[in-house]
């Protein structure tokens, strides 16, 4: 599904990223560890696309298309869709109105709005007076409608207090499992017969106990420092930190 090879990426001619490497198969979740400020947001800003995100080495390939230099707008229209951690507020479009045009008008906005606890939000603008928690609700509700095969979450669940974590969880899921056999599913199920992939940053984890994840990375100092089975990884940051944890997988 993506495939990016030897990236390096400025931003306002700082070098944040050196030779990222990365291949998510379709169907795959892989999520995203590391400290604050290594380049975890820049690396999903640089794959959607983002005009402050200069790629400089490498590329990134998209169902096998090489997207490195294509707009933003293109990328979605492809089938990327992003979760930003900061998403502006947008006053005069009503999140109605931009569920639908994320939706293409071809959704039904209150049934989602309802799985999103966002049927109240539905006439204020975008972001507009909206709490944290809020905005990553309103986010995840427009990538319903978009309906992308590869989706990047900024730290979904930071902000979101413990019952709405339940609802962001099955935001993702819904979006990750569009067009497979929806009933009766265990986790073991979920992993096995989602289509659509993932990119998830997160510090806690604690998404993974709701969104199974396959393969997780620790970003470090702006690069993929090393990658393996998510429990295992979160377990050993906890236990020994970024640094030895990634010093021992080495
Ligand atoms: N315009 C800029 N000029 C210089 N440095 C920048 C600019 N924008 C971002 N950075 C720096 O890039 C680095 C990576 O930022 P990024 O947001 O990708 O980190 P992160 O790993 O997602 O952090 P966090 O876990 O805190 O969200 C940070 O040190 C940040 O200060």
């Amino acid at each position: 599904m993506l495939r990016l090879e030897g990236i390096s990426v400025a931003v306002d001619g700082r070098q944040i990223l050196q030779d990222v490497n990365l291949h998510i198969k379709p169907g795959e979740v892989h999520v995203l560890f590391g400290p604050n400020g290594t380049g975890k947001s820049t690396l999903i800003g640089a794959i959607m696309g983002f005009a402050r995100y200069t790629v400089t080495a490498g590329k990134i390939y998209f169902k096998g298309q090489d997207i490195t230099h294509l707009p933003v707008d293109e990328r979605a229209r492809r089938g990327i869709g992003v979760m930003i951690q900061r998403p502006p507020t947008l006053r005069g479009l009503s999140v109605r109105e931009m569920v639908q045009i994320c939706g293409k008008n071809q959704v039904e906005v209150e049934s989602l709005a309802e799985k999103m606890n966002m049927v109240d939000f539905l006439a204020r603008g975008v972001n507009e007076g909206f709490s944290g928690g809020e905005i990553k609700r309103s986010e995840l509700l427009q990538l319903m409608a978009q309906q992308p095969d590869f989706v990047m979450l900024d730290e979904p669940e930071s902000g979101v207090d413990i019952e709405n974590i339940a609802v962001v969880g099955q935001a993702a899921n819904y979006i990750l499992e569009r067009g497979t056999r929806k009933n009766g599913q265990t986790i073991k199920r979920r992993r096995t017969d989602r289509q659509k992939s993932g990119l998830i940053i997160t510090h806690t984890g604690h998404i993974m106990e709701y969104v199974p994840a396959d393969i997780a990375h620790v970003m470090y100092q702006g690069t993929l420092s090393c990658s393996g089975n998510p429990q295992e990884m979160l377990a050993c940051i906890h236990e020994k930190g970024y640094e030895e944890c990634i010093n021992c997988a080495l």
